[in-house]
This record gives C-alpha cells, structure tokens and sequence, in this order.
C-alpha cells in the first residue's frame, strides 16, 4: 500500500523549512508526498530575503490536479500568507471532503519575517481553525490565536482548550518557546491532555522545527495511525532531527531530516 500526503504551504529555497522540510519528512516516514505551493520564499539561514505568493490560479490548479488524480490520505498545510489564499485554500479542502488536515499556524519566520499577514489572521482563525484535524501553534502562536498570554503550563492547557472551541478536533501545542530544560509538547483532544517531555537540546540550528513536526504527523496520519500514535512519532522524529543537526549555513541551520530514519533502521513505522 503506498500512502500520500499533501503539503499546501510556501516554498524555503534554503531547503530546511515549508514545502521542502515537508516532503523529506514525509519521505523518511515512508510516504509519498505531494505539494501545492502558495508562496515561493528567497530565504536561507540569515532569514528571508523575499517572499512572493503565487497567484490564485495557480494554487487552485495545484491542488486540482493532485485532487482528481492522487487523492490524498492525509493533507497538511503551512504558509498561507494572506486572506486570499486562506479563503481559497479552506473552499477546496471542503470541496474535496479532506478531514485528516493538519493546521500549522506558520505566522512569523525566526528571523521576524511575516509568513502570514496580520490582516489575515481573523480569516486564518474563521476558516482554517474548524478545518483543523490537528493545529500544531508554537506557544506565541497560540497566543495570537486566543488573545492571551500563556506563561504556566495550566495558561497552555487553557489555550488549547479555547482553540478545541474555535472548531479544532485535536489541538498540538508545541512547548519549543517555553522555558527552562524540559520541554513539554501536549495534545488535547476535547477530553484529556497527553504530554510528551524531552530535554531541551541546546542548539541555534532549529529552523524549519516546526514544519518538520507537523509534516511528520501528517505522514503517520497519512498511513491511518491514531493522533496519538502520530504525535508520538513526530516527536523523535524532531527530537533525532534537532540532536543531530547538519552544521551548514551561517545563522539558524535546518534540522537533519534523515537522523530519525538513520537511528531507527530497519523498524517499520
Ligand atoms: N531545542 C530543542 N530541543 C529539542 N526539541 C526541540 C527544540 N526546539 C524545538 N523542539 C521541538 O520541535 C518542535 C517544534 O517546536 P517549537 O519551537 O515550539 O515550534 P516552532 O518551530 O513552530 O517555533 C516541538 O516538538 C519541540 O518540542
Ligand atoms: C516557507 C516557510 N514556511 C514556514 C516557515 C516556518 O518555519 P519553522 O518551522 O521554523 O517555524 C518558514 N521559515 N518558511
């Protein structure tokens, strides 16, 4: 059986975050992966030098031509950039009936960049939030999303249950922003909190963290796994992937979307 995931998200010509993080990702997990691209980003790992959104049609023919011919098993998206885009990413996830869709609420590059325009944001939260399979915010993320500050571990668990609220089904809330040498991931799916703890590994070389996380859940929810089973995975993968980091460029490095596949040789996921 070969499983297929879909990425809608913009394009890192640095090669460590967006469209590119996501199909590596998905390709180590052992899923064929697929790509609409909503913005091509000129970026590396001093930040990003351009961004430029791709018109409509060509967004909306993407996702047609993989819809009437690779259906999909799980879909995730990334960089929507602007209300446009969100509007017609939302219309054709709903016509095509996708439900295993995870939300990543890509807002702000580490540099500063803007990936998603403030403007948007109402947009993202009315369209995109009761798409949302799985959302997976960053903790400053999830703060925009529900207009308050998250500092304890029980403001964390408040905001993923406003955002099941808003409409989303499970609710990832990456602990990458928080503080101190624990770093605690938590799911929440309308009834219970799971956690995932690791140790916060000290390393500049965490861009493209957060794509790479969500695309790893995508492809487990691609192959019909559990939510929890997806999270379960996605976390070493990210883990491995920050511990054994690349090295290359001169500011934020990417992850190395191989060390997962490497430490757990020959095991079927
Ligand atoms: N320094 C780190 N050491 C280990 N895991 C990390 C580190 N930074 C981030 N992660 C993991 O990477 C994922 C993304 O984290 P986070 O930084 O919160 O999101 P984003 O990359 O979207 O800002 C999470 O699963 C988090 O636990
Ligand atoms: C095209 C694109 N999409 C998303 C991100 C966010 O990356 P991160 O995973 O580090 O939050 C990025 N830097 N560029």
């Amino acid at each position: 059986m070969v499983y297929k995931a879909l990425t809608i998200a913009g394009s890192d010509s640095g090669g460590g975050a967006g469209i590119q993080a996501d199909l590596k990702t998905f390709h180590q997990l052992h899923v064929f992966g697929m790509s609409a691209i909503t913005a091509v980003t000129a970026q590396n790992t001093l930040g990003v030098q351009g961004v430029y959104p791709l018109p409509l049609e060509a967004i909306e023919k993407q996702m047609d031509s993989v819809a009437v011919d690779l259906p999909p098993d799980a879909v995730k998206t990334g960089m929507l950039f602007n209300e446009e885009i969100i509007e017609l990413v939302a219309r054709k996830i709903k016509q095509y009936g996708w439900v295993r869709v995870v939300v990543d609420p890509v807002m702000i590059a580490k540099g500063g960049a803007p990936l998603l325009k403030e403007e948007a944001i109402e947009a993202f939260k009315r369209h995109m939030l009761p798409l949302a399979y799985v959302l997976t915010p960053n903790i400053p993320e999830a703060e925009v999303l529900t207009n308050m500050r998250i500092e304890t571990l029980e403001d964390r668990k408040e905001a993923a249950k406003k955002l099941h609220d808003m409409g989303v089904r499970h609710v990832v809330m990456k602990g990458g922003h928080g503080e101190g040498n624990e770093l605690v991931d938590i799911l929440y799916d309308g009834e219970q909190f799971y956690e995932w703890k690791s140790k916060r590994i000290d390393t500049k070389h965490t861009h493209g963290t957060g794509c790479t996380f969500a695309a790893a859940i995508t492809a487990q929810l691609a192959k019909g796994k559990t939510i929890y089973e997806a999270v379960d995975v996605a976390k070493r993968f990210i883990h491995a992937a920050v511990e054994q980091t690349l090295q290359i460029g001169s500011g934020h490095g990417p992850t190395n979307h191989w060390a997962f596949h490497e430490s757990e040789k020959c095991s079927h996921h």
